[in-house]
Order: C-alpha cells, then sequence, then structure tokens
C-alpha cells in the first residue's frame, strides 16, 4: 500500500452542510469543499480532507450550508435608482408614463456607475455571484462588475427608437459589436445582444441580431410574452405570437434567452423544446406588475430549461434572488394546482445550474464540483428562527431571509465576510445614491410646494 500524497490548497470551507446541487438533490453533512486558484478541486468528507491535503487557510461554517453561488439571470442594475419611484402600475404605464420619462432623463454613464455599483453590493450580500444585466451604457456595467469581481452577462440593449445610448438600430448593434470584441475571453464579463421586447425591435434590427449571434456566439436575451396584452396586440398587428415571429426570424435556440413568458400555450412549449430556447421566470416582477405568471411545472416537465431573475429593482423591488425563489416555489404550486410542483430542490437548481445552462457556462459554473469555478456560498441556520433543521434545501427556500448569506467568494476570492461586503465601500456609495435620489425627487417636491 502506498501512503497518499498531501496535496497543497488555498482555501478549505468546512461545512455542517454541503449542498453541490450536482449530483442532484444531494445534501452532503460535515464536508469540506477545498479550492485551488479559481477553482474548486474536492468536495469531499472532512476526514478525508485531513488526510489528503493541507490548506493554507480554513474557514469554518459548522452551523451553516455552502452552495453554488446564486445567478440572477435577468435585471436592469442601474435602475435599482429608481427603486420605489413608481408603484402599483400595470407594465405598460410604469414604462411609457414613468420609467422611460426617467430614464431619457436621468440616466447617464455617471448614473450607470453608481446604480450599478448598487445593485452589485445587495446581489453580493444576498448571495448571487453572477447575474445578467440589460441596460443603457453596458460598456460601464461590464467596468464595475469587473473591477468588483463579480461574474456579469452585460446585454446591450437594441431597440428601434434613439435613446442616451444610441441613436438607432445600427448605433446600437456597432457600439455592442465592438463590446463583444472587447471582452471576448474574459472570465468575469460576457456580453449578450439585448433586443428589448418584441414591441420595440422590427424585423430588421432582429434579422442583424441573429446573424450577429450567429457570428460572435454571444447569447441574446429579450423580454417575451410578459403580458396577455403584448400576445393580443401582436396577434392582431403581425397574425402571430411572438414566439412564433421571432422563430420564423431564426431567433431561438440554445443561445436565445427569453424572459418573463407568462403567455405559453402548446405552439410555445414545443417552440421551446425543440430549439432549446431558455425561459427566465421573474415572478415578483410579474405579481408585481400583474403582468400574469409564467407555468414553470409545465415547461420544466417539458424539458425546457427555466432559470430564474429578479428583473430590476424598479419592479421587484429587490434583488434578493432567495426571497424570488421562495415566491416562484409557492407560485409553481398554485400555477400547477400541485404542491409538489418545484420542490424546494427544483428551486435551487432553478437558481444555480439551470442559470449557468442558460448562460452556456453549466461547466464551469452553478454546482460545486471539481474543476468548476470556485463561485460558493454559505448560509448561516443558526437563527433560533430557523431551528429545527430537518432539512437545509428546505430551510434555504422557505425559511431564510437574505440577510443569513453569511459568506461569499467568486473564483476563490471572498467578496461577503461574516455578512460584510468586503469590495464596496457601502457608506460612500450610500451617500451617492443619496445624492440621486434627492435630484430624481426634485419634480415631486416642487410641486408640493
Ligand atoms: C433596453 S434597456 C432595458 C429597458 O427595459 C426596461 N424594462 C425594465 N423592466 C422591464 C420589463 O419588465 N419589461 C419591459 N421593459 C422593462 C427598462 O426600463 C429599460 O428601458
Ligand atoms: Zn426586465
Amino acid at each position: 500500500m502506498t501512503a497518499e500524497t498531501i496535496v497543497a490548497a488555498d482555501l478549505r470551507i468546512n461545512a455542517r452542510w454541503v449542498i453541490p446541487i450536482e449530483p442532484a438533490r444531494t445534501v452532503l453533512e460535515d464536508h469540506a469543499v477545498l479550492v485551488q486558484g479559481d477553482k474548486i478541486v474536492a468536495v469531499l468528507p472532512q476526514q478525508e480532507a485531513d488526510q489528503r491535503f493541507r490548506s493554507r487557510e480554513s474557514v469554518n461554517l459548522d452551523r451553516h450550508v455552502v452552495l453554488p453561488g446564486l445567478i440572477n439571470m435577468h435585471g436592469h442594475a442601474a435602475m435599482s435608482l429608481f427603486r420605489g419611484m413608481a408603484d402599483d402600475l400595470p407594465l405598460m404605464t410604469w414604462l411609457n408614463d414613468h420609467i422611460w420619462p426617467a430614464e431619457g432623463k436621468y440616466v447617464s454613464d455617471a448614473f450607470t456607475v453608481d446604480g450599478t455599483r448598487l445593485a452589485i453590493a445587495e446581489m453580493l450580500r444576498t448571495g448571487t455571484t453572477t447575474f445578467s444585466d440589460m441596460y443603457f451604457f453596458p460598456e460601464v456595467a461590464a467596468q464595475v462588475a469587473h473591477d468588483i469581481g463579480i461574474r456579469a452577462q452585460v446585454c446591450f440593449p437594441v431597440l428601434d427608437f434613439p435613446t442616451m445610448w444610441a441613436s438607432g438600430p445600427d448605433e446600437y448593434l456597432s457600439k455592442g459589436q465592438a463590446l463583444i470584441e472587447q471582452w471576448k475571453g474574459d472570465t468575469f464579463v460576457t456580453v449578450g445582444i439585448g433586443p428589448h421586447a418584441p414591441y420595440t425591435v422590427s424585423d430588421g434590427p432582429l434579422e442583424q441580431i441573429r446573424d450577429l449571434a450567429s457570428q460572435t456566439g454571444a447569447p441574446i436575451q429579450i423580454h417575451l410574452h410578459e403580458t396577455a396584452f403584448e400576445v393580443a396586440e401582436a396577434l392582431e398587428k403581425t397574425g402571430k405570437r411572438p414566439s412564433q415571429r421571432l422563430a420564423d426570424l431564426g431567433l431561438l435556440g440554445p443561445a436565445t434567452q427569453c424572459v418573463h413568458m407568462t403567455q405559453i400555450d402548446e405552439t410555445d412549449i414545443d417552440l421551446f423544446q425543440q430549439s432549446g430556447t431558455h425561459v427566465i421566470h421573474c415572478p415578483e416582477s410579474n405579481l408585481k406588475l400583474a403582468s400574469g405568471l409564467c407555468p414553470v411545472d409545465r415547461l420544466l416537465k417539458a424539458g425546457v430549461n427555466v432559470a430564474i431573475g429578479t428583473d430590476g429593482a424598479a419592479s421587484n423591488n429587490d434583488l434578493d434572488l432567495l426571497g424570488e425563489l421562495k415566491t416562484a416555489a409557492m407560485v409553481a404550486k398554485v400555477v400547477a394546482e400541485d404542491a409538489a410542483a418545484l420542490s424546494a430542490h427544483e428551486a435551487l437548481e432553478m437558481a444555480t445550474i439551470n442559470g449557468a445552462r442558460a448562460l452556456g457556462r453549466a461547466h464551469e459554473l452553478g454546482s460545486l464540483e471539481a474543476g468548476k469555478l470556485a463561485d460558493i456560498i454559505a448560509v448561516d441556520l443558526s437563527d433560533p428562527f430557523l431551528q429545527p433543521v430537518y432539512d437545509p434545501a428546505s430551510h434555504l427556500v422557505y425559511s431564510c431571509h437574505s440577510r443569513q448569506v453569511s459568506h461569499s467568494w467568486i473564483g476563490g476570492v471572498p467578496q461577503v465576510q461574516d455578512g460584510c461586503l468586503t469590495r464596496i465601500d457601502v457608506p460612500d456609495l450610500v451617500l451617492k445614491v443619496q445624492g440621486w435620489a434627492e435630484q430624481i425627487r426634485q419634480p415631486a417636491a416642487q410641486s408640493a410646494d
């Protein structure tokens, strides 16, 4: 018998429970996660780790559950500066009468720096390690995410009409193409194409988007079938459901992520299943704007990949993915009329491995397995009101609050330690956010005088 070689590691995380996501629906007890550089090298029982590894640093999390970092697949990060500005409105009134005028007035590169930092601070603090963004000044959001060290899919916007970022489809696409080139090969930032919605982007630009995506491999993310009105209006104008129009234009496929999908019939399910298109479910935004609800259970049973997103903080009104999971699980049961629909483990898969699949990064993200990137979070289950703990997966989805996220590492780098952000100066950020709020609040204050 030969003595086993001792392997060096940078970091050892000892956890009371580990939910690795792969293998599916597994809860490991008293295991260790070993990290070397930016990757996981082993997930194994602590006693075995004692024999096989020597680690430079050890973190003992003996009241915690450790799992892969969460993946928030849809949002508009800088819109955090509009949180609570226009509530209790349906989608088109919210957009036409409140959000789009405010964006025209306030959104700039400086707004995007501070708004994106605010969103990233909230997401990191609540367990997200990768997010997808669709907003103006994507070059700014990409740089902010990269500098902080959070992973981001940054989708540059495309609309038929001019905005503060571009004068029309040709400029959106040429600026976006330059961004794709700039970030090629980066481990933190990937660039996607973000046609806003079928009702704001016409066929010509959609065809250009299809060609750019196939030339570059860039993913496409689009708001789709958000409301019954969107589908009815499209049927009236084009004779087609928006999903069919996108399919006919060649836009559906494994690199396409469709956000919302509250209106689904059997033809949509067939299109998505056959093309490998992903659905991004945003239940809280759909509830708050009274848009409708995505039938997640039906889609999952049909083999469609469903990931989860918060949408922006102006329609949610937070970026807390654990909270979103609870909502998703509750709503899925009512929609399916089945209490077994979307179990706690399935909900956790939506926020981890399914997000990684939608990003085309399941080989390196979404589970705690040797060889994958060390994007790891820990949630402290010692709170008296979390006792007893029979099943940590149940607690994560149904009982925890995001403040119980205690630690987070991205590529092995600590981002949250004992509940504190390590790489963002929060007091300084809050001062800047208050400065924006004073400007944005001004018109209401004047009219009240
Ligand atoms: C093209 S940049 C993103 C654009 O989308 C707007 N937006 C935010 N939330 C939603 C939503 O739920 N449906 C449609 N559009 C949305 C945002 O304000 C930007 O203008
Ligand atoms: Zn959105």
